[in-house]
């Protein structure tokens, strides 16, 4: 057993694992919670069609675009902290207004983990990935869109040129001491 899989929460922490596209907020997200043994829920299947569609184009979101996506994550992330206690979400989350609106849906604290990683890497892992709908052409707006979480918002930053296994030991070591 490694010590993060002795990991014990004395409450269990509501996580937005977040970033631009291609920094690895499903692969990480998913693993994550298999680890801590908590619900996981990908963003990427709230999206309307009609979001989906736009950036199949190479179309950026907007604030309008993305606003009900929000919800109703956020709602999904309610219904499992209310039943589980707990939940991981992969979502870019790329704003503070963002991260807020989602913390007042689900009704409870978030603990954000930023995925961070250079324009060029991002770049080569979204390039490598042949069955998705986001066009890497659409990595700058996100990049541009992102605000880093501010010093009041509790976050963990991890860099994302590591094994998916050891960001995911970090996280879960991490988020014991992060979680109130
Ligand atoms: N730490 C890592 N090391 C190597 N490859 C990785 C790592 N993390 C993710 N990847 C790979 O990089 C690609 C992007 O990861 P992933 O799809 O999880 O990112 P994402 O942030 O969810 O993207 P999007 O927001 O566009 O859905 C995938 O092919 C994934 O397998
Ligand atoms: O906020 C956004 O611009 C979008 O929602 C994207 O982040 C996508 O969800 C994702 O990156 C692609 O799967």
């Amino acid at each position: 057993m490694t010590a993060a899989s002795r990991v014990r929460f004395q409450q269990r922490p509501v996580v937005v694992v977040m970033g631009v596209s291609g920094s690895g907020k499903s692969t990480i997200g998913a693993a994550l919670a298999l680890r801590l043994g908590l619900p996981f829920l990908d963003a990427d299947d709230y999206h309307p069609p009609a979001n989906v569609d736009k950036m199949s184009r190479g179309v950026p979101l907007t604030d309008t675009d993305r606003w009900p996506w929000l919800t109703a994550l956020g709602g999904a992330m309610r219904e499992q902290a209310d039943q589980v206690g707990g939940v991981i979400a992969a979502c870019s989350a790329l704003k503070r207004a963002y991260r807020q609106h989602l913390a007042e849906a689900v009704g409870l604290p978030l603990v954000s983990v930023l995925l961070d990683g250079d324009r060029d890497l991002l770049l080569r892992r979204m390039q490598a990935r042949r069955d998705h709908y986001m066009p890497p052409s659409l990595l700058d707006s996100q990049i541009a869109d992102l605000e880093h979480p501010a010093e009041d918002e509790p976050v963990l930053i991890l860099s994302i040129d590591q094994d998916v296994d050891d960001l995911v030991d970090t996280a879960a070591q991490a988020l014991a001491r992060l979680t109130p």
